[in-house]
């Protein structure tokens, strides 16, 4: 594949972005070797992928008992060391199984586990590749959809917190039906069956994996339709017929214009899944997705007679981690209210997407707007010195960190200065090339102190396993995007802290977020020790001014270098001014290289220096420990930022009842 086609699928799966949860689990297996173990990485990356890609059975009978056991053993293999997983927390069965007692008890887990799902009228299939991932037991929301959804068949309209299962929660019950479906013969293998729209690119590449990890003992095929990548390999993925397909709107929608013959008849579709709905009905994604909403409808009304319009054809799901439930559950009552520019939304949303007019409404979110496992705490600071606190915090607390900001120009700055400091960190933001986007995502899942700066083009659905830390280095624009980008980790029953950094000029922002969320207190004060603050802030200060020295050389180079090269190329002398001029600059950038020279000598020597103080002690290396000295060098004692201030405040979530 040629590099300007973009990556496919497959390369995705190649490049390991697709595969976080794999990703994962071999990278916590190799806690105390390096990480950087490429050769390592793709032989097991193939293992996993043959894995699914013999996925010869469809009906769970079929499946060959001597298959699943071997399946199951590699499987088992590959995940018994593999504690950290996001979801090792949640279970104790995921235990190393280290002696044949172990076995047993797993096995009996393994049992219960089965159990539980084929009662909630789970497929055989999908219960086994459930079991094979440690899901031992439905999530909380997927506790409340299940039921409604796979026996009742009802229209489903759900909100839980984010990181809590939704992808599953409607992934399942579609997965069964569909599989039911073709059993009883009603629709056939092939058929375009299951559309699933969400906003951003690495979410539907993301549900896409999911998906595909819970279907891997079936027949069923996944494709993904999203912008950014190869047009042509997605009318090749296409052209093969899959059963599901995971789209952004806009791509979706070029595909329908372009005629392609598999997704252009949506009159069959029996399942419609709007994921992250409330950023959905926002500019930028609700023209397409109502030309698609429409298109879905106006098929219906061609090919099916009344009677059959009648009769629940489509299941409909509409999910979010914010989404507007009290809003949501007046319209489908169709009560008055007052109309705002997203209520509006809202409601063309609910009767374009043709909800039934009792959808079953699951809202989790209520008391809520974050999850319970995550701390949260803010620095409250001028402007200049949200530097000092970022350095400061990331020298002190390493650990995968995700850094957003409401700017690509803020990602750049911030991302000089970190280098200068010697600190790796990588950029994600919708400038980027896609390529590009997934490999730093992959960098960063694969890394345990990883730091990522990113946009909110990170903010929504993404799940990275295992990030310490979100950092608000500016404060979000809404409320949405708060709980959003904050529930990047915390996910899935782990512990995870969230960290907002408001100037004067954001407060009002910041406390229209507290009124929103119900808290009746500010967050708290992220505890600081300011005993060696002043040599963050040298080292800071150091930094910004060789960043800003380092883009004036680079601009007044370039400038410089094209004045000549251009009068050369035309073969023309240069005025004398206009040369002295330039040359008089190039004199300056000279003179600034010296500068930016003595500065970053200053930094070096500052760089080296430990800082010690009366509890910790501290250097540019990670990792950085507290407490006695003595134990420092044992590297024993590790309070991370969450223990800081646990220790200084245990109870510190405050919310109106
Ligand atoms: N039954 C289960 N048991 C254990 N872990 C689960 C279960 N279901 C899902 N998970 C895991 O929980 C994590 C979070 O799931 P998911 O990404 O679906 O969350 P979400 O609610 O969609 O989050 P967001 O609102 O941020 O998009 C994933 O790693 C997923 O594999």
């Amino acid at each position: 594949m040629s590099d300007d086609e973009g990556p496919d699928y497959e390369q995705l799966r190649g490049m390991g972005f697709i595969c976080w949860r794999e990703i994962n689990d071999y990278n916590t297996n190799d806690n105390d070797t390096p990480i950087a173990d490429t050769e390592n990485k793709s032989k097991k990356k193939k293992r996993k992928l043959s894995i699914s890609e013999e996925n010869v059975p469809t009906k769970t009978d079929d499946i060959p008992a001597k298959k699943l056991k071997t399946k199951k053993k590699k499987k088992a293999s590959a995940t018994r060391s593999n504690q950290t997983h996001a979801t090792s927390t949640l279970h104790s069965a995921n235990k190393p199984a280290s002696n044949n007692a172990d076995d047993d008890k797993s096995q009996m887990e393994h049992d219960t586990a089965r159990k539980i799902w084929l009662d909630l009228g789970v497929s055989k299939t999908i219960v086994q590749a459930l079991i094979e991932q440690k899901f031992y037991e439905p999530t909380q929301i997927q506790r409340m959809v299940l039921p409604s959804a796979i026996r009742d068949r009802l229209d489903i309209i759900g909100a839980a917190e984010t990181g809590s299962g939704k992808t599953l929660a409607f992934g399942i019950p579609i997965l069964t039906h569909m599989e039911n479906l073709i059993k009883q013969g009603e629709v056939k293998y092939g058929q375009f069956l299951t559309l699933i729209l969400t906003p951003t690119r690495e979410l539907a590449v993301q549900i896409t994996s999911h998906l595909q990890t819970a279907c891997q003992y079936t027949k069923l095929n996944i494709a993904v339709v999203v912008g950014g990548m190869s047009t042509h390999k997605q009318e090749r993925l296409l052209s093969k017929h899959p059963e599901i397909v995971v789209a952004t709107p806009g791509r979706f929608w070029e595909l329908i214009n372009e005629g392609d013959k598999h997704i252009s008849n949506l009159s069959q579709l029996r399942f419609l899944v709007i994921d992250e709905t409330d950023r959905m009905i926002e500019k930028g994604h609700f023209v397409d997705l109502e030309k698609i909403l429409n298109l879905c409808n106006n098929l219906i009304h061609l090919t099916y007679s009344s009677e059959e319009m009648n009769h629940p054809q489509r299941q409909k799901f509409v999910f979010s981690a914010t989404l507007m439930m009290k809003e949501l559950e007046a319209m489908s009552k169709n009560k008055k209210q007052a109309v705002t520019d997203e209520h509006e939304k809202l409601a063309v949303l609910i009767s374009v997407v043709g909800m039934s007019t009792k959808p079953k409404i699951i809202d989790l979110t209520k008391k809520f707007g974050t999850v319970e496992t995550l701390t949260e705490a803010r620095v409250t600071c001028s402007l200049e010195e949200k530097d000092h606190y970022l350095y400061y915090f990331l020298s002190l607390y390493p650990g995968r960190t995700l850094i957003f900001t409401n700017s690509i120009d803020c990602i750049k700055r911030l991302q000089s200065i970190l280098t200068i400091l010697k600190m790796n960190s990588l950029p994600l933001h919708a400038q980027m090339e896609q390529k590009q986007r997934l490999t730093n995502l992959e960098k960063f899942s694969s890394s345990e102190n990883g730091i990522l700066i990113a946009t909110d083009v990170a903010a929504r659905g993404l799940d990275i396993p295992n990030i310490q830390h979100v950092i608000h280095y500016q404060v979000p624009r809404s409320t949405q995007l708060y709980i959003h980008r904050s529930g990047r980790t915390a996910r899935a029953e782990r512990e995870g802290l969230s960290v907002i950094v408001i100037c004067p000029e954001e407060l009002h922002l910041y406390r229209k977020i507290i009124k929103t969320l119900n808290r009746d207190e500010d967050l708290q004060t992220f505890p600081v020790d300011f005993t060696n603050f002043s040599n963050i802030k040298k080292r800071v200060k150091l930094a910004v001014e060789i960043s800003k020295l380092h883009h004036q050389v680079a601009k007044t180079t370039h400038e410089t270098n094209w004045y000549f090269k251009a009068a050369k190329e035309l073969d023309i002398e240069l005025d004398e001014d206009i040369r002295d001029n330039e040359l008089a600059k190039s004199a300056g950038t000279s003179d600034s290289k010296i500068k930016e020279q003595q500065l970053r000598n200053e930094l070096n020597i500052l760089l080296k220096q430990k800082i010690k103080s009366s509890d910790k002690i501290y250097s540019n290396s990670y990792p950085l420990l507290f407490g006695d000295p003595e134990k420092l060098l044992t590297k024993k004692v590790n309070l991370t930022a969450i223990d800081e201030l646990k220790q200084r405040k245990p109870k510190q979530k405050k919310r109106k009842a």
